[in-house]
């Protein structure tokens, strides 16, 4: 078995979500499933309470700022169509949310309303959170390690706290420090995991980030936070410098914790 030294400075595992504890066909054919069945439903269902209007004017304000993109949907205000126009509204609102996901957008307000929509899912038991094997041993096993873990996805807040709190594993949200979506930056920009490591009150170089994508491994190892990309089943390919640039695990049992040996 390849085994990754993590380095003696790190106190901290920062972790991904699609392709790296899940994968990413439980995110696509699943997760995103229920949302293009069930956004018409939960729009029509909701769409007189506070926050499914502030989801939509979160949705509209990203559609003005998409309004350079090929194919953006814009979401019009409630005044535009007519106050009893709420059909016409929805079906804006679904057409846009369509069109993001499409694209595999991770704007905040795609991400927020996607949270809000598997909240009953999740609840009812009807959508399960799905892990690799390995995943929840090693993070047990990081934790008596001393090793403190949070979680770093494009997936809001809210709806990480529903997978880990609701998987075949059961409630495992006990096992995290905490977590971070993209209100503290996107993924792809270093200076959010400058933010990350100081919300968390240690150096960047005190953690170890572990995900899919090379373009967050980048900008990760940029803020000087170690780095390690991981190859899962359904994973985007790696080119052949990417594979002999980054540190690569396949499994979290890969890594090697000297105080846990
Ligand atoms: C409950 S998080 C759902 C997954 C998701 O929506 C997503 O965009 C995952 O992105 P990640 O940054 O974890 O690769
Ligand atoms: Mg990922």
């Amino acid at each position: 078995m390849v085994v990754l030294s993590v380095p003696p400075e790190v106190s901290v595992i920062l972790l991904d979500i699609e392709g790296t504890t899940t994968p990413i066909a439980f995110v696509k054919d699943t997760l995103f499933s229920y949302i293009r069945e069930n956004i018409r439903d939960y729009l029509l269902t909701h769409w007189g309470e506070e926050e499914c209007q502030q989801d939509v004017n979160l949705l509209r304000k990203q559609a003005e700022a998409d309004s350079h993109l090929d194919g953006v949907v814009p979401i019009p205000s409630q005044s535009e169509f007519g106050a009893d126009d709420m059909e016409r509204m929805i079906q804006a609102v679904v057409d846009n949310v369509y069109w993001q996901m499409s694209l595999d957008r991770k704007t905040p307000a795609l991400k927020q309303l996607q949270g809000h929509i598997w909240r009953t899912a999740f609840a009812a038991g009807t959508v399960k959170a799905e892990f690799f094997e390995d995943v929840v041993p090693a993070i047990r096993k990081w934790r008596q390690a001393g090793m403190k873990v949070y979680i770093y996805s494009s997936g809001s807040v809210e709806a990480q706290k529903l997978l880990f709190g609701y998987s075949t594993e059961g409630n495992i949200l006990e096992l995290f420090d905490g977590h971070f979506d993209t209100k503290i930056g996107h993924k792809i920009e270093s200076e959010s995991y400058r933010r990350i490591a100081a919300s968390i009150g240690c150096s960047p170089n005190n953690i170890l980030f572990l995900t899919d994508v090379t373009r967050e491994a980048h900008a990760a190892e940029e803020a000087d936070v170690h780095v390690a990309v991981v190859v899962r089943p359904g994973n985007a390919g790696l080119t052949d410098d990417e594979k002999s640039y980054f540190n690569l695990i396949t499994s979290f049992s890969e890594l090697f914790l000297p105080a846990a040996s």
